[in-house]
Protein backbone atom coordinates (compact mmCIF):
# COMPACT_ATOMS: atom_id res chain seq x y z
CA UNK A 1 0.00 0.00 0.00
CA UNK A 2 1.45 3.68 -0.76
CA UNK A 3 1.27 6.30 1.30
CA UNK A 4 -0.04 9.51 0.43
CA UNK A 5 -0.71 13.38 2.12
CA UNK A 6 -3.31 15.52 1.10
CA UNK A 7 -2.49 18.88 2.31
CA UNK A 8 -5.79 21.28 1.26
CA UNK A 9 -6.06 24.60 1.92
CA UNK A 10 -9.86 24.45 3.08
CA UNK A 11 -10.92 28.07 1.67
CA UNK A 12 -8.99 27.88 -1.84
CA UNK A 13 -11.85 28.95 -4.44
CA UNK A 14 -15.22 28.24 -3.98
CA UNK A 15 -14.16 26.01 -1.12
CA UNK A 16 -15.32 23.04 -3.04
CA UNK A 17 -12.84 20.42 -1.32
CA UNK A 18 -15.08 20.33 1.42
CA UNK A 19 -17.72 18.17 -0.67
CA UNK A 20 -14.88 16.19 -2.88
CA UNK A 21 -13.05 14.94 -0.12
CA UNK A 22 -14.60 11.94 0.95
CA UNK A 23 -14.50 10.65 -2.92
CA UNK A 24 -11.59 11.64 -3.73
CA UNK A 25 -10.02 9.46 -0.23
CA UNK A 26 -12.01 6.69 -1.22
CA UNK A 27 -11.27 6.54 -4.99
CA UNK A 28 -7.32 6.63 -3.94
CA UNK A 29 -7.91 3.86 -1.36
CA UNK A 30 -9.59 1.59 -3.29
CA UNK A 31 -7.14 1.47 -5.71
CA UNK A 32 -3.85 1.03 -3.22
CA UNK A 33 -3.09 4.68 -2.02
CA UNK A 34 -3.47 4.94 1.29
CA UNK A 35 -4.01 9.01 2.16
CA UNK A 36 -4.21 10.75 5.03
CA UNK A 37 -4.99 14.92 5.56
CA UNK A 38 -3.45 17.72 6.36
CA UNK A 39 -6.01 20.90 6.17
CA UNK A 40 -4.08 24.42 6.16
CA UNK A 41 -4.37 26.59 8.91
CA UNK A 42 -3.31 30.19 7.49
CA UNK A 43 0.03 31.33 5.73
CA UNK A 44 2.78 28.87 6.22
CA UNK A 45 1.68 26.34 7.20
CA UNK A 46 1.30 24.35 3.71
CA UNK A 47 4.79 24.88 3.37
CA UNK A 48 5.47 23.20 7.12
CA UNK A 49 3.01 20.74 6.22
CA UNK A 50 4.93 19.61 2.93
CA UNK A 51 7.92 19.45 4.38
CA UNK A 52 6.83 17.08 7.16
CA UNK A 53 6.07 15.18 4.69
CA UNK A 54 9.00 14.81 2.77
CA UNK A 55 11.03 13.97 6.02
CA UNK A 56 7.96 11.23 7.19
CA UNK A 57 8.74 9.59 4.17
CA UNK A 58 5.23 9.56 1.97
CA UNK A 59 5.41 7.86 -1.06
CA UNK A 60 3.20 11.04 -2.71
CA UNK A 61 2.36 14.60 -1.52
CA UNK A 62 -0.73 15.94 -2.92
CA UNK A 63 -1.91 19.56 -3.08
CA UNK A 64 -5.07 20.84 -3.22
CA UNK A 65 -6.24 24.84 -3.48
CA UNK A 66 -5.15 27.51 -5.93
CA UNK A 67 -1.65 29.03 -6.88
CA UNK A 68 -0.95 30.09 -3.57
CA UNK A 69 -1.14 26.73 -1.59
CA UNK A 70 0.96 25.11 -4.52
CA UNK A 71 3.40 27.77 -3.66
CA UNK A 72 3.76 26.98 0.02
CA UNK A 73 3.73 23.16 -0.88
CA UNK A 74 6.64 23.51 -3.16
CA UNK A 75 8.60 25.54 -0.93
CA UNK A 76 8.94 22.77 1.71
CA UNK A 77 9.89 20.44 -0.81
CA UNK A 78 12.52 22.23 -2.47
CA UNK A 79 15.88 20.81 -0.98
CA UNK A 80 14.29 18.33 0.58
CA UNK A 81 16.34 14.57 0.70
CA UNK A 82 13.06 12.55 -0.45
CA UNK A 83 11.36 14.28 -2.92
CA UNK A 84 8.29 12.04 -3.81
CA UNK A 85 6.36 13.11 -6.77
CA UNK A 86 3.14 16.09 -6.46
CA UNK A 87 -0.32 15.56 -7.46
CA UNK A 88 -2.59 19.10 -7.73
CA UNK A 89 -6.07 19.46 -7.59
CA UNK A 90 -6.48 22.79 -8.74
CA UNK A 91 -9.34 24.04 -6.58
CA UNK A 92 -8.49 27.82 -6.44
CA UNK A 93 -9.67 30.93 -8.27
CA UNK A 94 -6.63 31.07 -10.12
CA UNK A 95 -4.77 27.68 -11.42
CA UNK A 96 -2.60 28.99 -13.68
CA UNK A 97 0.01 26.29 -13.13
CA UNK A 98 -2.42 23.15 -13.35
CA UNK A 99 -3.92 25.61 -16.52
CA UNK A 100 -0.12 25.01 -18.17
CA UNK A 101 0.35 21.50 -17.38
CA UNK A 102 -2.96 20.62 -19.02
CA UNK A 103 -3.92 18.87 -15.48
CA UNK A 104 -7.26 17.17 -16.02
CA UNK A 105 -10.29 19.25 -14.74
CA UNK A 106 -12.70 16.42 -13.37
CA UNK A 107 -11.31 14.92 -9.91
CA UNK A 108 -11.67 11.49 -11.09
CA UNK A 109 -9.51 11.69 -14.16
CA UNK A 110 -6.70 12.90 -11.78
CA UNK A 111 -7.05 10.23 -9.41
CA UNK A 112 -6.57 7.72 -12.38
CA UNK A 113 -3.26 9.74 -13.21
CA UNK A 114 -2.08 9.31 -9.95
CA UNK A 115 -2.87 5.65 -9.47
CA UNK A 116 -1.52 5.18 -13.19
CA UNK A 117 1.69 6.81 -10.89
CA UNK A 118 2.11 9.05 -14.75
CA UNK A 119 4.85 11.79 -14.04
CA UNK A 120 6.75 14.23 -15.61
CA UNK A 121 9.42 16.42 -14.31
CA UNK A 122 9.62 20.16 -14.21
CA UNK A 123 11.68 22.31 -13.22
CA UNK A 124 11.38 24.84 -10.23
CA UNK A 125 12.43 28.42 -9.95
CA UNK A 126 14.09 30.25 -7.10
CA UNK A 127 15.26 33.97 -5.97
CA UNK A 128 16.04 34.50 -2.77
CA UNK A 129 16.26 31.51 -0.99
CA UNK A 130 12.46 31.59 -2.06
CA UNK A 131 11.15 29.20 -4.64
CA UNK A 132 8.45 29.55 -7.35
CA UNK A 133 6.60 27.00 -9.57
CA UNK A 134 5.08 29.20 -12.46
CA UNK A 135 5.91 33.18 -12.14
CA UNK A 136 7.56 35.44 -10.42
CA UNK A 137 7.33 39.22 -11.16
CA UNK A 138 7.76 42.74 -10.23
CA UNK A 139 6.05 46.48 -10.90
CA UNK A 140 3.13 47.73 -9.37
CA UNK A 141 0.88 45.81 -11.21
CA UNK A 142 2.24 42.81 -10.63
CA UNK A 143 1.32 43.42 -6.87
CA UNK A 144 -2.48 42.93 -7.64
CA UNK A 145 -2.44 39.45 -6.91
CA UNK A 146 -2.00 39.83 -3.59
CA UNK A 147 -3.83 42.64 -2.84
CA UNK A 148 -7.40 41.14 -3.66
CA UNK A 149 -9.08 39.61 -0.58
CA UNK A 150 -9.98 36.43 -0.10
CA UNK A 151 -13.22 37.20 0.80
CA UNK A 152 -14.00 38.87 -2.47
CA UNK A 153 -12.43 35.96 -4.32
CA UNK A 154 -14.74 33.09 -2.81
CA UNK A 155 -18.07 35.64 -3.79
CA UNK A 156 -17.03 36.71 -7.31
CA UNK A 157 -13.73 34.50 -8.25
CA UNK A 158 -11.46 35.81 -11.19
CA UNK A 159 -13.49 39.20 -11.33
CA UNK A 160 -11.89 40.21 -8.30
CA UNK A 161 -8.83 40.78 -9.98
CA UNK A 162 -10.05 42.42 -13.09
CA UNK A 163 -11.83 45.03 -10.28
CA UNK A 164 -8.44 45.57 -8.73
CA UNK A 165 -6.12 45.54 -11.90
CA UNK A 166 -8.47 48.46 -13.36
CA UNK A 167 -7.85 49.76 -10.21
CA UNK A 168 -4.02 49.32 -10.01
CA UNK A 169 -3.20 50.38 -13.98
CA UNK A 170 -4.70 53.67 -13.50
CA UNK A 171 -2.05 54.15 -10.93
CA UNK A 172 1.24 52.58 -13.10
CA UNK A 173 4.71 53.99 -11.97
CA UNK A 174 7.76 52.83 -13.70
CA UNK A 175 10.86 51.48 -11.86
CA UNK A 176 14.68 51.74 -12.31
CA UNK A 177 15.89 47.98 -13.28
CA UNK A 178 19.42 46.80 -14.00
CA UNK A 179 19.32 43.59 -15.72
CA UNK A 180 22.06 40.95 -15.67
CA UNK A 181 21.11 38.04 -17.23
CA UNK A 182 23.62 34.75 -17.95
CA UNK A 183 24.35 35.00 -21.46
CA UNK A 184 23.00 38.03 -22.63
CA UNK A 185 24.61 41.61 -22.25
CA UNK A 186 23.00 43.98 -19.53
CA UNK A 187 20.20 45.56 -20.20
CA UNK A 188 19.45 48.87 -17.79
CA UNK A 189 16.31 51.20 -18.15
CA UNK A 190 12.84 52.13 -16.80
CA UNK A 191 10.47 49.74 -16.70
CA UNK A 192 6.76 49.38 -15.96
CA UNK A 193 7.05 45.36 -14.63
CA UNK A 194 8.81 41.95 -15.09
CA UNK A 195 7.87 38.57 -15.50
CA UNK A 196 9.69 35.94 -14.68
CA UNK A 197 7.89 32.41 -16.53
CA UNK A 198 8.50 29.20 -15.83
CA UNK A 199 5.47 27.39 -17.86
CA UNK A 200 3.90 29.51 -20.05
CA UNK A 201 -0.02 30.01 -18.57
CA UNK A 202 0.28 33.19 -16.40
CA UNK A 203 -2.55 35.24 -14.92
CA UNK A 204 -4.75 33.68 -18.02
CA UNK A 205 -2.52 34.77 -20.75
CA UNK A 206 -2.00 31.89 -22.11
CA UNK A 207 0.43 33.20 -25.07
CA UNK A 208 2.25 35.22 -23.14
CA UNK A 209 5.30 33.46 -23.26
CA UNK A 210 4.86 30.39 -25.69
CA UNK A 211 8.73 29.22 -25.56
CA UNK A 212 8.43 28.53 -21.99
CA UNK A 213 8.72 25.37 -21.22
CA UNK A 214 8.94 23.67 -17.80
CA UNK A 215 11.39 20.97 -18.19
CA UNK A 216 13.64 23.29 -20.17
CA UNK A 217 16.09 24.14 -17.23
CA UNK A 218 15.68 28.17 -18.46
CA UNK A 219 13.57 31.03 -17.00
CA UNK A 220 11.64 33.20 -20.38
CA UNK A 221 11.84 36.30 -18.66
CA UNK A 222 9.36 39.40 -20.31
CA UNK A 223 9.80 42.86 -19.12
CA UNK A 224 7.90 45.80 -20.83
CA UNK A 225 9.42 49.19 -21.00
CA UNK A 226 8.17 52.55 -19.72
CA UNK A 227 5.23 53.26 -21.40
CA UNK A 228 2.15 55.56 -20.91
CA UNK A 229 -1.25 53.95 -20.11
CA UNK A 230 -2.57 54.24 -23.15
CA UNK A 231 0.73 51.89 -24.98
CA UNK A 232 0.56 49.79 -21.66
CA UNK A 233 -3.10 48.76 -22.18
CA UNK A 234 -2.33 48.58 -26.41
CA UNK A 235 0.51 45.59 -24.82
CA UNK A 236 -1.92 43.72 -23.05
CA UNK A 237 -4.73 43.01 -25.75
CA UNK A 238 -1.61 42.33 -28.08
CA UNK A 239 -0.34 39.54 -25.43
CA UNK A 240 -3.59 37.97 -25.19
CA UNK A 241 -3.17 37.40 -28.36
CA UNK A 242 0.98 36.74 -28.07
CA UNK A 243 1.55 39.82 -30.43
CA UNK A 244 3.52 41.68 -28.28
CA UNK A 245 7.26 39.90 -28.90
CA UNK A 246 7.06 42.96 -32.03
CA UNK A 247 6.45 45.43 -29.87
CA UNK A 248 9.45 47.62 -29.11
CA UNK A 249 8.48 48.22 -24.94
CA UNK A 250 8.82 44.90 -24.66
CA UNK A 251 12.27 42.73 -23.54
CA UNK A 252 12.23 39.11 -23.76
CA UNK A 253 15.19 37.30 -23.10
CA UNK A 254 15.35 33.29 -21.88
CA UNK A 255 18.13 32.19 -19.17
CA UNK A 256 19.19 30.01 -16.30
CA UNK A 257 20.26 32.76 -14.19
CA UNK A 258 19.70 36.33 -13.40
CA UNK A 259 20.29 39.39 -11.10
CA UNK A 260 17.89 42.15 -11.11
CA UNK A 261 18.64 45.46 -9.01
CA UNK A 262 16.72 48.62 -8.93
CA UNK A 263 17.36 51.99 -7.05
CA UNK A 264 13.47 51.72 -6.29
CA UNK A 265 11.44 49.50 -3.71
CA UNK A 266 10.43 46.89 -5.80
CA UNK A 267 8.41 44.02 -4.27
CA UNK A 268 8.64 40.35 -5.66
CA UNK A 269 5.19 38.33 -7.24
CA UNK A 270 6.29 34.67 -6.35
CA UNK A 271 3.29 32.56 -8.37
CA UNK A 272 0.56 35.50 -7.19
CA UNK A 273 1.87 35.85 -3.18
CA UNK A 274 4.35 38.31 -1.89
CA UNK A 275 7.71 36.87 -2.12
CA UNK A 276 10.10 39.27 -0.47
CA UNK A 277 11.42 42.26 -2.84
CA UNK A 278 14.82 43.11 -5.26
CA UNK A 279 17.73 42.83 -5.45
CA UNK A 280 16.97 39.38 -6.39
CA UNK A 281 19.05 36.33 -7.93
CA UNK A 282 16.55 34.20 -9.77
CA UNK A 283 17.71 31.07 -10.72
CA UNK A 284 16.29 27.33 -12.40
CA UNK A 285 16.25 24.15 -10.37
CA UNK A 286 16.45 22.11 -13.84
CA UNK A 287 13.62 18.86 -12.99
CA UNK A 288 13.84 19.16 -9.79
CA UNK A 289 10.19 17.84 -9.00
CA UNK A 290 8.08 15.28 -10.46
CA UNK A 291 4.17 15.60 -10.96
CA UNK A 292 1.31 13.62 -12.02
CA UNK A 293 0.39 15.42 -14.82
N1 LIG B 1 -7.37 27.97 6.75
C1 LIG B 1 -7.00 29.07 6.09
N2 LIG B 1 -7.65 30.26 6.26
C2 LIG B 1 -7.29 31.35 5.57
N3 LIG B 1 -6.26 31.41 4.70
C3 LIG B 1 -5.58 30.28 4.47
C4 LIG B 1 -5.90 29.07 5.16
N4 LIG B 1 -5.05 28.12 4.73
C5 LIG B 1 -4.22 28.71 3.85
N5 LIG B 1 -4.52 30.02 3.67
C6 LIG B 1 -3.88 31.00 2.80
O1 LIG B 1 -4.62 31.17 1.58
C7 LIG B 1 -3.72 31.61 0.58
C8 LIG B 1 -4.31 31.53 -0.83
O2 LIG B 1 -4.87 30.34 -1.10
P1 LIG B 1 -4.96 29.62 -2.51
O3 LIG B 1 -3.95 30.09 -3.45
O4 LIG B 1 -5.01 28.17 -2.29
O5 LIG B 1 -6.41 29.94 -3.06
P2 LIG B 1 -7.33 31.14 -3.44
O6 LIG B 1 -7.36 32.13 -2.34
O7 LIG B 1 -8.62 30.59 -3.86
O8 LIG B 1 -6.85 31.81 -4.68
P3 LIG B 1 -5.64 32.00 -5.61
O9 LIG B 1 -5.56 30.72 -6.35
O10 LIG B 1 -6.07 33.13 -6.44
O11 LIG B 1 -4.41 32.28 -4.81
C9 LIG B 1 -2.50 30.76 0.82
O12 LIG B 1 -1.33 31.40 0.40
C10 LIG B 1 -2.50 30.55 2.35
O13 LIG B 1 -1.53 31.34 3.00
Amino acid sequence: MKKARLIYNPTSGREEIRRLLPDILDRLDKAGIETSCHATTGEGDATRAAAEACERGYDIIIASGGDGTLNEVINGMAGQSHLPPLGIFPLGTTNDFARAMKIPKRWEDYCDLIIQNQTRPIDIGKVNGRHFINIAGGGSLTELTYEVPSRLKTMIGQLAYYVKGVEKMVNLSPMHLVIEAAGHDTIEGEFMMFLIANSNSVGGFEKLAPGAEIDDGMLDVIAVRKCNLAEFIRLVTMALRGDHFNDPHVVYLKTPRMEVISPNHVLLNLDGELGGELPGVFEILPQHLRIFA
